[in-house]
C-alpha cells in the first residue's frame, strides 16, 4: 500500500497538517478528564465556585478549539483523499488505455471497471481515515494510558494487562478476514460481469424469453456475494464486542481496585472519575482502531488489485512518445487518427528513414500487407486461432475474406493494426514488420470498421470526425456519401448535427454500420478493413457500398471480411478461411473450380436463398 503514497505527493500540506490539527484536538481531549478531576477535588470538594467557573470556562474554550481543529482536519482529509482518488483513477485509466486486446482479455472489462471504481474508492476512504484517525486514535490510546499512569500507576497496570489480549483478538480477526475480502472482491467482479451482460443484452433476453433464467443467474451471483459478505461481516463484527468485553472487564477491575484505594484514602473521588474517563477514551479509541484495521485490511486487498493492473506492462507498445502523451489516448478500435497534418517522413520509425522515391518504388513491388507464416492463439484458450497464414496483398487490391463462423477472419484482420501480436511468423506493411512501426503511425495507415458498430455520444458529424479530427464539412459529407449514409442523414432532423445517444441507441443497425464505415474512410486510409461491417445492410445497399468504395478508393487496399459470397465475389482476390487455416486463395471463378470449402459456402448460401424465396 505504501507504493500509493506517491499519489499523495501533491497533497503534502494536507497530509501533514491534517493529522497535526487532529493531534491538537486529541491533546485537548486528553487534558479534559484531569481538569474534571481538578474541578471536583479543588472546586466542588472545597466549595470554591470561582474555581469551578474558571475551570468550566477553560474547558469550554478547549472544546471549541478542539472542534475547530477537527473541522480543519476534516477539510484537509477530504481534499487530500479526493485528490488522491482522482489522480489514481486517472493513472489507472491512462494505463488501461495502453493495454492491448490480450491484456484487456486477461482482466475482463467488469473487473477493470470494479478496480477503477470500487477499489479506488476503498483506497480513497482509507486515505481520508488515515489523515483523520491514524495518529489521533493511537495517540489517544497511548496518551490516556500515560495520563492514567500519572494519576495512579498501579491502576494503570490493569490497562496494560488488557493490551496483549486485545492484540491476539485483532490478529485472529485480520488473518481470518483478509482472504475473505479478496474473495468478496472477486465475487463483486463476477456480479458486475453478470450485470453488464444482462443489461447490454436486455433485448436479446426478452426476445428469447430468458428473463427467468437470467433472473436466477443474477440471484445466484447476488446470493453468493451476500454469503461471502455475511461471512466477512460475522468475523469483523466480532471485533467491537470483543474489544468492549476486554475493556469493560478492565473497567470493572479498576472500579474494584479503585474502591479499595478510596477506602484506604490513597485515591480521591476526582481521580477515580478521571480514571474512568480515560478508560472510556481508550475504549472509544480502540473501537476506532479496530474499525481502521478492518478498513485497511479491505484497502490492502484493493491496493493489490490495483497494483496488479499497474504492474501489467502493455504487451504491445512502442517507445515513441506520441502514443503516450497525456491527453492523447491511443486510437480506439475502428478509429483512424487525423493524418491531415502529419508528414509521413516526420514521424519516428524505420519508415522515416526511407526517401520518397524509395517508398514509391517499394509500393509498386512490395505487398501492402504480407503475412509470412503467421500463427496466433488467444492466451486464454491456448489453442491456435490462426495457423501458418502465408499471403501477400498488393496495394490497391480489394481482397475478400470469407469463411465459416470462428474460422479466424476477424483474428486475421486484427493482427494487421497490432491489436494482437502474432506468436509465430511476421506481418509486414509496405515491407516493414508491424512491430517496427510506431503504433500511431501504423494505425494511421489503417481504417478499420469493427464487426460491432460502436458510436459515441455526440453528433453525426462528431462521430465521423473521430476518423479525422479536422475533417472539413465537405470531407465529412463525402465520407458519408461513399458509406451510403448520406440519404438517411439528410432525413434526420438536424442532419449532420443530429445527436447520437449512448452508443447509437437512436439509430438502426444498418445506419450505425454506415456511420462507422464513414468514420473509417474519412481520412482516406491506405488500408481499409471492413470486418463483416455490412451484415446489417440489404443486398442493394451492400452492392452500392462496394461500388462506391471501388470507384472512390482506387489507391486504397481494401479488405472485405464477410460470410456472404455476394459481398466478396467481385473482389480482386478472395482468401478462404477454414478452422484457422487458409483453405484457398483466388478469384471467385478460380475458387469455384478449385476450392471445396468455397464451393460449399457458395452452395449453402444459394440453397438458403432458395429456401428464403
Ligand atoms: N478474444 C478472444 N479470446 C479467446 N478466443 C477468441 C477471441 N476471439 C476469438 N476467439 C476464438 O478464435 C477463433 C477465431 O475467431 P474469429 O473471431 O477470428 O472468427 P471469425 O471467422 O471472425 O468468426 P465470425 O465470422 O463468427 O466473426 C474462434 O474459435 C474464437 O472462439
Amino acid at each position: 500500500m505504501l507504493k500509493f503514497a506517491v499519489f499523495l505527493k501533491p497533497y503534502k500540506k494536507e497530509s501533514i497538517l491534517g493529522p497535526l490539527f487532529k493531534l491538537i484536538e486529541a491533546i485537548l481531549e486528553l487534558l479534559l478528564p484531569t481538569m474534571v478531576a481538578l474541578m471536583i477535588n479543588h472546586g466542588v470538594g472545597k466549595g470554591d465556585t470561582h474555581y469551578v467557573w474558571q475551570m468550566g470556562l477553560l474547558m469550554l474554550l478547549m472544546t471549541v478549539l478542539g472542534f475547530s481543529s477537527s473541522l480543519v482536519c476534516q477539510l484537509y482529509a477530504a481534499r487530500a483523499s479526493q485528490g488522491f482518488g482522482t489522480t489514481l483513477r486517472n493513472t489507472i485509466y491512462k494505463h488501461i488505455l495502453s493495454f492491448s486486446y490480450a491484456d484487456l482479455d486477461k482482466f475482463g472489462t467488469p473487473s477493470l471497471i470494479n478496480r477503477i471504481t470500487n477499489d479506488v474508492n476503498q483506497l480513497q476512504m482509507a486515505v481520508a481515515m488515515l489523515i483523520r484517525l491514524v495518529i489521533r486514535a493511537p495517540f489517544i490510546c497511548i496518551g490516556a494510558i500515560m495520563m492514567s499512569m500519572i494519576l495512579d500507576a498501579r491502576l494503570a497496570l490493569v490497562l496494560l494487562a488488557a493490551t496483549p489480549i486485545l492484540a491476539v483478538i485483532l490478529y485472529l480477526v485480520i488473518t481470518k478476514a483478509s482472504p475473505l475480502y479478496r474473495l468478496y472482491q472477486k465475487k463483486l467482479d463476477h456480479i458486475a460481469l453478470v450485470l453488464s451482460e444482462n443489461l447490454t443484452g436486455v433485448r436479446v433476453i426478452r426476445a428469447f424469453a430468458k428473463r427467468g433464467t437470467e433472473r436466477v443467474k443474477f440471484n445466484t451471483a447476488s446470493d453468493d456475494l451476500t454469503q461471502t459478505a455475511i461471512r466477512v461481516g460475522r468475523i469483523s463484527a466480532l471485533l467491537s464486542p470483543a474489544t468492549l468485553l476486554v475493556v469493560n472487564g478492565a473497567i470493572i477491575a479498576i472500579l474494584w481496585i479503585g474502591g479499595i484505594h478510596i477506602q484506604y484514602g490513597s485515591l480521591t473521588q476526582g481521580e477515580i472519575i478521571a480514571f474512568i474517563n480515560y478508560i472510556t477514551q481508550i475504549l472509544l479509541a480502540l473501537i476506532v482502531v479496530t474499525n481502521l484495521i478492518i478498513l485497511f485490511t479491505k484497502a490492502s486487498t484493493s491496493a493489490a488489485r490495483i497494483q496488479e493492473v499497474l504492474d501489467t506492462q502493455a504487451s504491445i507498445s512502442d517507445t515513441a512518445a506520441s502514443e503516450n502523451q497525456p491527453g492523447s489516448p491511443p486510437a480506439p478500435y475502428g478509429d483512424v487518427v487525423d493524418t491531415g497534418s502529419m508528414q509521413p517522413d516526420s514521424v519516428d520509425g524505420i519508415q522515416a528513414s526511407l526517401s520518397q522515391t524509395d517508398r514509391m518504388s517499394r509500393q509498386n513491388t512490395v505487398p501492402a500487407i504480407a503475412f509470412d507464416h503467421v500463427s496466433f492463439g488467444y492466451n486464454t484458450t491456448g489453442q491456435l486461432a490462426l495457423s501458418d497464414i502465408d499471403v501477400d496483398i498488393y496495394p490497391g487490391e480489394t481482397v475478400g475474406i470469407i469463411g465459416g463462423t470462428g474460422s479466424g477472419k476477424s483474428t486475421f484482420v486484427n493482427l494487421i493494426p497490432r491489436f494482437y501480436d502474432a506468436v509465430k511468423g511476421s506481418i509486414r506493411i509496405d515491407g516493414i514488420d508491424v512491430r517496427d512501426y510506431n503504433l500511431t503511425e501504423l494505425r494511421q495507415k489503417i481504417g478499420i470498421v469493427p464487426q460491432k458498430a460502436l458510436l459515441f455520444t455526440g453528433t453525426i458529424a462528431d462521430n465521423i470526425r473521430w476518423g479525422k479530427k479536422h475533417a472539413t464539412d465537405e470531407e465529412v459529407a463525402r465520407a458519408a456519401a461513399i458509406a451510403q449514409a448520406e440519404e438517411f442523414i439528410g432525413n434526420l432532423a438536424g442532419k449532420y448535427d443530429a445527436p447520437i445517444t449512448r452508443g447509437g441507441l437512436n439509430l438502426s443497425g444498418g445506419q450505425k454500420q454506415r456511420l462507422t464505415i464513414a468514420r473509417a474512410i474519412v481520412s482516406n486510409p491506405e488500408i481499409l478493413i471492413l470486418d463483416d461491417s455490412s451484415s446489417a445492410l440489404d443486398f442493394a445497399t451492400d452492392a452500392a457500398l462496394r461500388k462506391s468504395l471501388r470507384d472512390n478508393s482506387t489507391h486504397t487496399t481494401v479488405l472485405l471480411v464477410s460470410q456472404r459470397v455476394s459481398t466478396v465475389q467481385h473482389a480482386d482476390k478472395i482468401i478462404v478461411f477454414d478452422e484457422g487455416r487458409i483453405a484457398g486463395i483466388g478469384t471467385h471463378d478460380q475458387l469455384m473450380t478449385r476450392s471445396e470449402v468455397y464451393q460449399e459456402i457458395n452452395r449453402s448460401q444459394i440453397s438458403t436463398q432458395e429456401v428464403d424465396q
